[in-house]
């Protein structure tokens, strides 16, 4: 049930600002995929190409192996949740799922009903009447329930309060496990999420930094935990980049940036320091702050 996405030289323009520059990439599918990036580096734009909301520029994409772009026999089979859900404001609630349980091939309206329940969504209600997490709770129901072979959340469910967001990421592993498809989440909440991701991909100012599995991402850098002097001796003994530290008494944590050799992983355990891979989103601010080689 999931779907492969092949992505080459895509190219998207709005007049002058080019928000997409020559693109490349290969998603298998049948993953959750994370899609980071900083503000305005481009990911709505991909995402909206990916599911036919825009046409690009240039370049080719191919979803299922066709274009999506007024193909209607792909885009019945990708969902895409933007941030402001996509209903009429007029329409309630319970008629919004109505209508996507008609345009949706894949749609599991008991599902549909017991999200509608978890995340408190008043059915009876008129779109425009709904709070910012009750149009997130919408779009998650709707996301969810569809089973779309390629399902996109865009940033869709940073309106739910921290309880409602780990429902949904709850949802979505165990929904996943029992009905497996692609997946691609764009978000800012990077720590939230990152272990829902088995790829990533970041984006900066329009073009592709990083495509990587999440442990091999993970290992290009490390937490070094142990003793401070013993921690500072060995971060400057291997001339390591420090992305930041943390320190309780005499116990520090320094992040490093850079893949450890077997040889320092082996120094690092002689002088009693753990090793442990860098949080995500270290990783994501050191390589996307400005000014940083790459
Ligand atoms: N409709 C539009 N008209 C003109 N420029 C646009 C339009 N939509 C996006 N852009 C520009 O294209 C670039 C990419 O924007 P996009 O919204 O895709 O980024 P983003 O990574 O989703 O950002 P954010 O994290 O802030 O939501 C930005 O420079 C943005 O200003």
């Amino acid at each position: 049930m999931s779907i492969p996405v092949s992505v080459r030289d895509l190219r998207l323009h709005y007049g002058d600002t080019v928000a997409l520059d020559n693109l490349s990439f290969e998603l298998a599918g049948g993953k959750i995929y994370g899609l980071l990036g900083r503000n305005g580096s481009g990911k709505t734009s991909l995402l909206s190409v990916l599911a036919a909301f825009r046409r690009a520029t240039g370049g080719t994409v191919l979803v299922d192996g066709e274009d999506p772009f007024e193909n209607a026999r792909v885009t019945r089979r990708v969902c895409l949740i933007r941030d402001n859900v996509d209903a009429e404001d007029a329409d309630r609630v319970g008629s919004v799922l109505d209508l996507a349980s008609r345009l949706r091939p894949n749609w599991d309206a008991d599902y549909a009903s017991r999200l509608a329940k978890q995340f408190d969504l008043p059915l009876r209600k008129r779109v425009s009447g709904l709070s910012r997490g009750g149009r997130s709770a919408l779009g998650v129901t709707l996301g969810l329930a569809s089973r779309a072979p390629l399902t996109i959340f865009d940033e869709s469910y940073l309106g739910l309060d921290a309880p409602s967001r780990y429902a949904f990421y709850q949802e979505l592993i165990a929904d996943y496990a029992e009905h497996p498809r692609t997946i691609i989440l764009s978000t800012h909440l990077i720590e939230e999420v990152a272990n829902l991701f088995e790829e990533v991909l970041i984006l900066d100012r329009g073009r592709l930094l990083v495509h990587e599995e999440t442990d091999t991402l993970r290992r290009r850098g490390a937490t070094v935990t142990g003793e401070a002097t013993a921690v500072d001796a060995f971060v400057a003994g291997n001339d390591l980049e420090a992305l930041g530290e943390k320190r309780l008494g005499g116990t520090k944590a320094t992040t490093t940036y850079g893949a450890l050799t077997e040889a320092q992983r082996r120094e690092a355990a002689a002088a009693g320091l753990d090793l442990a891979p860098v949080g995500l989103q270290d990783l994501f601010i050191h390589l996307t702050a400005s000014g940083v080689p790459r």
